[in-house]
């Protein structure tokens, strides 16, 4: 299997461009990140370039974090706000060559909710072009207490709702188990709308070498399935930023 290092959690405690590095030095395959937005762009495409590592996805800002916000794309009243903030990830993905944009939804919910989330999609998914993907992810609801996505089922209803080819989904094995379990049957159920999978240890989300899901299990599983994309180790280290990369030597092709 191959991996990808997330950045957001990974080598979180030094610039972007030299977290990248690391990542290439540990041996992944390639990196993704959460909010690259402070680091030039050019600086970004600069590491890449040298690593030959590719950036597999990022994502739009959440809004004002400091009041707990966590997306903006499904809230009533904030489309303008939701369109710049996938306006500049189409913009800094296109300038890195980055595979993917997380559109993150924000807390909310009902009728209106869904409404803006799906408009914001489709806008998404016709500026974002042919060659970057649009992912959507349910969040668990202890991590993102009002997040209007929850469940891989209903994203899929929502991607099923927008009909764009490069709408799909995050399945995010801890968030999947955290909401409802059963992974390895709603990974194959969801197979034909998954864009980018990720991975870490349930509960604590930790390296994906402990814990309630056994990933041995579950990830060969997924390769069975035809899954031959990187996994996206989007774990918490258990020491600060550098990671515990014991599990990725016996995970890796
Ligand atoms: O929290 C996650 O899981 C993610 O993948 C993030 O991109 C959302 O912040
Ligand atoms: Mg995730």
């Amino acid at each position: 299997m191959k991996f990808s290092a997330n950045l957001g959690f990974l080598w979180n405690d030094r610039p972007l461009p030299a977290a990248i590095k690391a990542a290439k030095e540990a041996g992944f395959d390639a990196v993704e990140c959460h909010w690259p937005y402070a680091v030039p762009a050019s600086e970004t495409k600069a590491a890449l370039d040298e690593t030959g590592l590719k950036m597999l996805g990022l994502n739009t800002v959440r809004g004002n974090v400091t009041i707990g916000e966590n997306g903006l794309s499904a809230l009533p009243g904030r489309e303008e706000e939701a369109r710049a903030a996938i306006d500049q990830a189409i913009q800094y993905a296109t300038e890195i060559s980055a595979g993917a944009i997380h559109v993150m939804a924000g807390n909310s919910s009902g009728p209106r909710a869904r409404k803006a989330f799906i408009e914001n999609l489709v806008n998404a998914c016709d500026n974002a072009g042919s060659d970057i993907t649009i992912l959507i992810e349910p969040l668990n609801h202890y991590n993102a207490p009002g997040y209007f996505l929850s469940t891989v089922e209903q994203a899929a209803d929502i991607i099923r709702e927008v009909a764009k080819p490069n709408l799909k989904l995050m399945f995010d094995f801890y968030h999947v188990q955290i909401m409802g379990g059963d992974v390895t049957r709603r990974f194959e159920a969801a197979l034909p709308h998954i864009g980018h999978v990720q991975i870490a240890s349930v509960p604590d989300r930790g390296s994906p070498d402990h814990g309630e899901l056994d990933y041995s299990f579950t990830l060969r599983r997924v390769r069975e399935l035809g899954w031959a994309q990187p996994i996206g180790a989007e774990y918490l280290p258990a020491n600060g930023a550098v990671p515990d990369l014991a599990w990725l030597a016996s995970f890796k092709d």
